[in-house]
């Protein structure tokens, strides 16, 4: 079963594209989502981000998603501790959920795929992007962000220029029917290419 990588910069579209995919009955794991179930679940997981972050991690036992977007999206290095908790939990998350699939191939989503280097545990990848204007303005609209709340996350990822040399497959994310047939048309691919 082959591992197919999604990603994107933040608001580019990759649970769009995800959601296509998924309509086409291919099995989707999102990172993002299973990192935040960890950070909610997993005991060893919600001990470390204590010792990191102090009491105010959690409230009632869940994680303070906005209190730690404040720690970590202006500090490189509180940042880089976070992750250290939470991707290889991810990881080996998503190892037990591929061996539960049953499909030609599975969907990897993570918006920072490659700066992890998790692009190198995938087959392929497929790069969701769209123009930087559109992104903002959809981020906007989605979550009441303001542009500096974006402007922080974003100067953590890499441009689209970087990921596009290391990406096997592009879609480019502008009006939803051309990013719907261009989903169709990868997922033959995908299919047909994945044939002994
Ligand atoms: C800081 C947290 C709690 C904020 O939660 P929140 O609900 O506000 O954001 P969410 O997780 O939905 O992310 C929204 C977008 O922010 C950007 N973003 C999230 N984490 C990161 C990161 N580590 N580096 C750069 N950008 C990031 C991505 O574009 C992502 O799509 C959360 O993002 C987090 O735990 N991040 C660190 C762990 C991580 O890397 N998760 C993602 C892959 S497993
Ligand atoms: N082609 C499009 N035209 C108009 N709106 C779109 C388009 N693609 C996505 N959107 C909207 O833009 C917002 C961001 O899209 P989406 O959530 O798929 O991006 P994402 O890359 O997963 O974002 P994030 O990195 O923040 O998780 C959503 O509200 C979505 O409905």
């Amino acid at each position: 079963m082959r591992i197919v990588g999604l990603t994107g910069g933040m608001g580019s579209g990759k649970t769009t594209v995800a959601n296509y995919f998924k309509e086409l009955g291919v099995p989707i794991y999102i990172a993002d989502d299973a990192g935040k179930t960890l950070m909610n679940t997993n005991p060893e997981v919600k001990a470390k981000i204590s010792s990191l972050f102090g009491e105010q991690a959690y409230k009632d036992g869940n994680l303070q998603r906005i209190y730690i977007s404040d720690q970590v999206f202006d500090s490189p290095e509180k940042l880089q501790e976070l992750n250290e908790i939470v991707h290889p939990a991810v990881g080996s998350d998503f190892l037990k959920w591929k061996n539960k699939q049953d499909s030609s191939y599975v969907i990897y989503e993570a918006a920072i795929l490659f700066e992890t280097g998790g692009y190198k545990k995938c087959d392929l990848v497929v790069l969701v992007t769209a123009p930087m204007e559109e992104r903002i303005k959809r981020l906007q609209a989605r979550d009441k962000s303001s542009l500096e709340e974006i402007e922080a996350r974003m100067k953590h990822q890499w441009s689209d220029e970087k990921k596009r040399k290391l990406c096997n497959f592009e879609i480019i994310n502008k009006n939803l029917a051309s990013t719907k047939e261009q989903v169709r048309n990868l997922h033959e691919i995908l299919i047909n290419t994945g044939k002994n």
